[in-house]
C-alpha cells in the first residue's frame, strides 16, 4: 500500500521539477496558493466571508469578536472600510430576513465590535455598508447578557443571521466555539425556525410582534390565574428578586424561557455606568471563563 503512494509522489514531485531540475512554475504557485489557504483559515472554516469593525471597547478576554478573530473566523476592517454583505449592526433599519439568504451566501456578514454604553462613539457613517440590518427579538445566552433580548454579542449576532437566512449549519459551526453557544440556539429555537419561514423583513417583524404579543397574553394570564406563588411557572428566582425590587411591574417582561427581565429596545438609554460594568466585570461564573481561556489557548496553539 506505501509503495504504491510513494511511488505517486515521487511521480508528482518529478512532473513538479523542470528539464534542469528546478521546481516548475506550477509548483511554485501551486505551494503559494497553499500557504494563503493555511494564513486565511477564514476560507477553510467557513465558506462564507465574516468581518467586523472592531473599536477595542471590550474585555479581550471576554470578547466573542476578537476571540473568532483568534480562531481564524473573521477578519477585521478599517473605518473608512465598507463591506459588500449584510451588515448586522444597531445602525441598521430593517431586520435580517430569508430573503438576505443570496446577500450572505455571496458577499458574507459582518458586525461592529463595540461597547452597547458607547455606541454613540461609533462613526457608523464611515463604517457599515449597502446591507445594514437589525436582529428580530432573540434572547441572549451570552455569560455576560444572559435572557437579554435583543442585545446579542457579536457571535451570537452573526450566528443569527446565518440561522434566519437558513444556515443553521454556520450558525453551530461559529457557536460550538463558546461553552454556552449553542444554549443560544437552543433558547431560542422556536422564534428561529419562525423567522426561516418568514420571506422579507416587513414579514419577520410581523413574526416577531406576533411572538411579542403572545408573551405578554401568557404573562396576563399567568398574572391572572396568581401563579407568582408557583415557582415553576415564575422561572428564575434570580430575575424574581430583580421584579419585586422593581417599582414598575410595567418594566418586566419575559422571555422564552419564562424568565422575567427588565424590558429592553435597541434604543434604550440605560445609564451607562451600569452597562459599562455589564460589559467590563459581566455576571459570569469564573469556571465557565477558565474553561473558555483554556479552550481559547488550545486553538491559539493550533493556530500558531
Ligand atoms: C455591541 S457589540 C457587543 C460585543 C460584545 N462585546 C462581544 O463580546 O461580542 C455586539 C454587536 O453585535 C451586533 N448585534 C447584536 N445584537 C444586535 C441587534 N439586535 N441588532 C443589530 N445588531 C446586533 C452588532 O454588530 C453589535 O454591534
Amino acid at each position: 500500500m506505501a509503495k504504491g503512494k510513494n511511488k505517486q509522489s515521487e511521480e508528482r514531485g518529478d512532473r513538479s521539477r523542470t528539464s534542469n531540475g528546478h521546481k516548475s512554475k506550477q509548483f511554485h504557485s501551486r505551494k503559494g496558493r497553499q500557504e494563503e489557504g493555511a494564513m486565511n483559515l477564514v476560507q477553510s472554516k467557513l465558506p462564507v466571508k465574516l468581518a467586523m469593525w472592531d473599536f477595542d471597547q471590550c474585555d479581550p478576554k471576554r470578547c466573542s469578536g476578537k476571540k473568532l478573530e483568534r480562531l481564524g473566523y473573521i477578519k477585521n476592517l478599517q473605518v473608512g472600510q465598507k463591506f459588500h454583505g449584510v451588515v448586522v449592526s444597531p445602525n441598521g433599519k430593517s431586520v435580517v430576513c430569508p430573503d438576505d439568504k443570496e446577500i450572505v451566501e455571496t458577499g458574507g456578514a459582518a458586525v461592529v465590535e463595540c461597547s452597547w454604553a458607547r455606541l454613540d462613539e461609533i462613526p457608523f457613517h464611515k463604517i457599515g455598508g449597502k446591507n445594514e440590518r437589525l436582529l428580530p427579538y432573540l434572547v441572549a445566552a451570552n455569560t455576560v447578557n444572559y435572557g437579554r433580548p435583543w442585545k446579542l454579542n457579536c457571535v451570537e449576532a452573526l450566528a443569527a443571521c446565518f440561522a434566519i437566512v437558513g444556515h443553521i449549519e454556520w450558525a453551530e459551526e461559529l457557536l460550538q466555539n463558546f461553552s454556552w453557544g449553542l444554549t443560544f440556539l437552543e433558547i431560542n429555537k422556536e422564534l428561529i425556525e419562525i423567522y426561516q419561514q418568514c420571506t422579507d423583513s416587513e414579514s419577520v417583524n410581523k413574526a416577531q410582534d406576533a411572538w411579542l404579543a403572545k408573551l405578554e397574553e401568557e404573562v396576563r394570564q399567568r398574572k391572572e390565574r396568581g401563579s407568582s406563588e408557583d415557582i415553576w411557572m415564575t422561572g428564575n428566582v434570580n430575575r424574581q428578586v430583580e421584579q419585586s425590587e422593581s417599582e414598575d411591574e410595567d418594566d418586566v417582561e419575559y422571555d422564552a424561557l419564562g424568565n422575567a427581565i427588565a424590558k429592553q429596545t435597541l434604543d434604550d438609554k440605560e445609564s451607562d455606568q451600569e452597562e459599562e460594568e455589564r460589559d467590563e466585570e459581566g455576571t459570569e461564573d469564573d469556571n465557565v471563563d477558565e474553561e473558555e481561556d483554556e479552550v481559547e489557548e488550545e486553538e491559539d496553539k493550533e493556530i500558531n
